[in-house]
């Protein structure tokens, strides 16, 4: 072990009842929303190819242009109850929603910067309304936090000379100040979603770093931090350079999935998902593959049978309204999780292998298993296996709970369930309900002593 005194300060997952909930969300909705939303990924006409939110990174842009769109602020649309409704009618027990993206644009009236809501044309603080109709539909929020500030003058992507290090320094002080604002304006937030921190600049400032995080966890007990926000002092990031898991869980899952359990190393995790390939911000034109319902719900699925939660992306129009694809998506979405959430909820990694018909999740310290279905086999059998000395005690469909399926014991722990879902054409579960299994051989005298 190399000692450290900027690593991770815990190893193991936290136990608390804060993070206890987290773990148990299973489905969380992301909201990215800013200036980026207003040009919507076109400028002059023309389409940028790359991240809507990224938009001010294009040459086509000037800069200019870009950052006087905060005087085109003006989403008469916005709708704060009705973008929570969309979560609850989801199912998402959790949002994460961004204060401040990489182009600097405040969503609250910061105190320590002019880029704010307040001189735009909307005038009133956005992020208040969105945490309370969040709070009051029973949805955790979560603060996205861009490091990188592309508006801030002693933004820097290194440090190279001393008036680098002098203007990186009024930085450092001007993101403690505006973290510090955001804990103390909005108490209810359970936690931050750090991005923007891969430049070398702030991987230098390991102490800083360590110290503002320690700040912040005394000012807001409990606070969830994932393993994005800082490096260690040799630049090691997510993992430390004893390969410990910084911060509460791990934020390295953007736009992909673990495959095995041994992908997760026995952490905390969430993945971070778009429906189109690659757009964050609202983009006009959403090219290539739409992720169907069905398939957001199969990596769902996935994402909770490896211990981790899944938190689909959406992005508001400039005006503040909600696109149509995806409020379609949402209640589809939501459908299913009305009849399944029992597979989703508070679950987590069963143990169990994985089998071809899809993802099993487990329920903590309840002898449920919940095989949660995607690939139909033409036998009508599906294969279980379970671990020594555990048997069926009884398996249904979650969906009707009066359809006790009929199970057969194939091989030693190994099982055939058979089931003949009504509808082929949306995941299901079975539910297995499994108790210890009788030593063989045991006979009633035996167990009556
Ligand atoms: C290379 C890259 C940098 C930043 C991102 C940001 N992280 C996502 C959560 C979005 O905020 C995206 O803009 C994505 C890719």
């Amino acid at each position: 072990k190399i000692k450290l005194k900027h690593g991770s300060h815990r190893e193991g997952k936290r136990t608390d009842a804060i993070m206890q909930k987290w773990r148990g969300n299973g489905l969380g909705q992301f909201i990215h929303w800013g200036l980026y939303a207003i040009p919507g990924g076109e400028w002059n006409g023309k389409q940028y190819n790359g991240a809507a939110e990224w938009i001010r990174s294009w040459n086509e842009m000037p800069k200019p242009a870009y950052d006087s769109l905060i005087y085109k602020f003006n989403p008469v649309n916005f709708n704060a109850d009705q973008w929570a409704a969309i979560a609850k009618d989801m199912g998402a027990r959790y949002v994460t929603i961004t204060t401040k993206h990489h182009d600097g644009f405040c969503l609250w009236p910061s105190k320590y910067t002019s880029y704010t809501v307040a001189n735009s044309p909307w005038k009133k603080d956005i992020m208040k309304p969105l945490v309370d109709a969040y709070d009051k539909a029973g949805i955790d929020v979560i603060l996205y936090f861009s490091i990188m500030d592309w508006n801030h003058p002693g933004w820097r992507y290194d440090i190279k000379t001393r008036a680098d290090s002098i203007a990186f320094e009024g930085f450092k002080k001007f993101t403690r100040n505006q973290l510090i604002e955001l804990l103390t304006m909005y108490p209810k937030a359970k936690g931050l979603w750090f991005d923007g921190t891969w430049d070398k600049s702030w991987i230098k400032q390991a102490k800083f770093a360590d110290e503002l995080e320690a700040e912040m966890r005394k000012l807001r007990p409990g606070l969830i931090i994932g393993s994005r926000f800082r490096a260690d002092e040799y630049g090691k990031r997510h993992f430390d350079s004893n390969n410990v898991l910084m911060g509460d869980y791990e934020q390295g899952w953007e736009r992909k999935l673990p495959n095995t359990i041994a992908d997760v190393h026995g952490n905390d995790w969430d993945c971070v998902m778009t429906i189109p390939e690659n757009q964050w911000g609202y983009n006009k034109a959403w090219k290539g593959h739409i992720k169907t319902s069905t398939e957001l719900i199969e990596m769902t699925a996935k994402a909770v049978s490896l211990g981790g939660n899944f938190v689909l992306n959406f992005g508001p129009k400039g005006d503040g309204s909600i696109r149509d694809q995806e409020k379609r998506l949402a209640l589809e979405i939501g459908d299913w999780m009305k009849v399944n959430n029992e597979a989703i909820y508070n679950c987590g990694y069963s143990g169990l292998e994985k089998q071809d018909w899809g993802y099993s999740t487990k329920k903590t310290r309840i002898d449920k298993i919940y095989m949660v279905v995607f690939n139909i086999p033409v036998s009508g059998a599906y294969r279980v296996k379970l671990p020594a000395k555990t048997a069926i005690a009884k398996s249904y469909l979650l969906a009707d709970q009066n359809q006790v399926l009929k199970v057969e014991e194939v091989h030693t722990n190994e099982y055939f369930v058979y089931a003949n879902p009504a509808s082929q054409s949306k995941p299901f579960v079975i539910v297995l309900e499994t108790k210890k299994k009788e030593r063989s051989g045991e006979n009633n005298y035996d167990k009556a002593k």
